[in-house]
């Protein structure tokens, strides 16, 4: 692969890697507060990150010093089982984490379009860049809401968009999304990917070995810096 060869990080159970990993990431909270007062996080949603959520909702830092978003979001409501924001807040910003600011992408709007334009507005005034961001992956490759079959896929990934939300239609992701673009994701000083199970390691593997332009090699290449992926059978 062009650009900067990923870092892999492997452990044999998923709790040890939701461990190393909530480790990781309370490290750098903490280093971001040292040193600017206050930390910004982005993390995904979906199946994968629930047991990190809950290791790192335990870390001993000054949560109140941190705020918390999303890399990406259903356009469902906070009450939808589809929601990030909903698997967020009940696994992550709980113990120690309940002292956290949380973001949401999700605005109630008449289109997913109006609700982007409501999420880029308030998160310009969060606190960039982010210190880490944590992506997941789909089997398909996609990352954040990066679907292979978006719409305006190239403008999503454009690394010199001055958007920071943006609106995503695909046929296979369920229902409209919102999702950080690619300079907004990558900005982090940590950048991880967080992936569990053979056939997901198959297919960043093949997306990494061949000119295989899935999203998640899109983010990695266009990366300043090199990622750190975290992967458990
Ligand atoms: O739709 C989404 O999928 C990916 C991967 O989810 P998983 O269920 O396979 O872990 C996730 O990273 C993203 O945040 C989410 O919106």
């Amino acid at each position: 692969m062009a650009g900067i060869v990923p870092h892999w990080n492997e452990f044999a159970t998923r709790d040890e890697l939701a461990a190393s990993l909530a480790n990781a990431v309370a490290d750098t909270l903490r280093a971001a507060i040292s040193r600017r007062s206050e930390a910004f996080l982005a993390v995904s949603g979906g199946s994968t990150p629930g047991r990190f959520f809950v290791a790192l909702s335990r870390a001993e830092l000054d949560w109140s010093k941190v705020t918390v978003t999303l890399v990406d979001e259903r356009f469902v409501p906070e009450n939808s089982p589809r929601s990030n924001a909903s698997l967020a807040k009940a696994n992550l910003l709980q113990n120690n984490a309940a002292a956290a600011r949380f973001a949401p992408l999700f605005h109630e709007a008449a289109t997913v379009e109006k609700g982007a334009d409501l999420a880029d507005a308030e998160t310009r005034a969060l606190p960039w860049p982010l210190d880490a961001t944590i992506l997941g992956m789909g089997g398909d490759g996609h990352t954040a809401s990066f679907f292979p079959d978006a719409q305006d896929l190239d403008a999503l990934l454009d690394l010199t968009s001055t958007r920071i939300v943006m609106p995503v239609h695909a046929e296979t992701a369920g229902e409209p999304r919102l999702t950080l673009t690619l300079p907004a994701l990558v900005s982090a000083g940590l950048l991880v990917v967080h992936i569990e199970g053979a056939e997901k390691r198959n297919v960043i593997e093949a997306a990494l070995a061949a000119d295989k332009a899935l999203p998640v090699r899109t983010v990695l290449e266009k990366a300043p810096r090199a990622a750190e992926i975290y992967w458990a059978p």
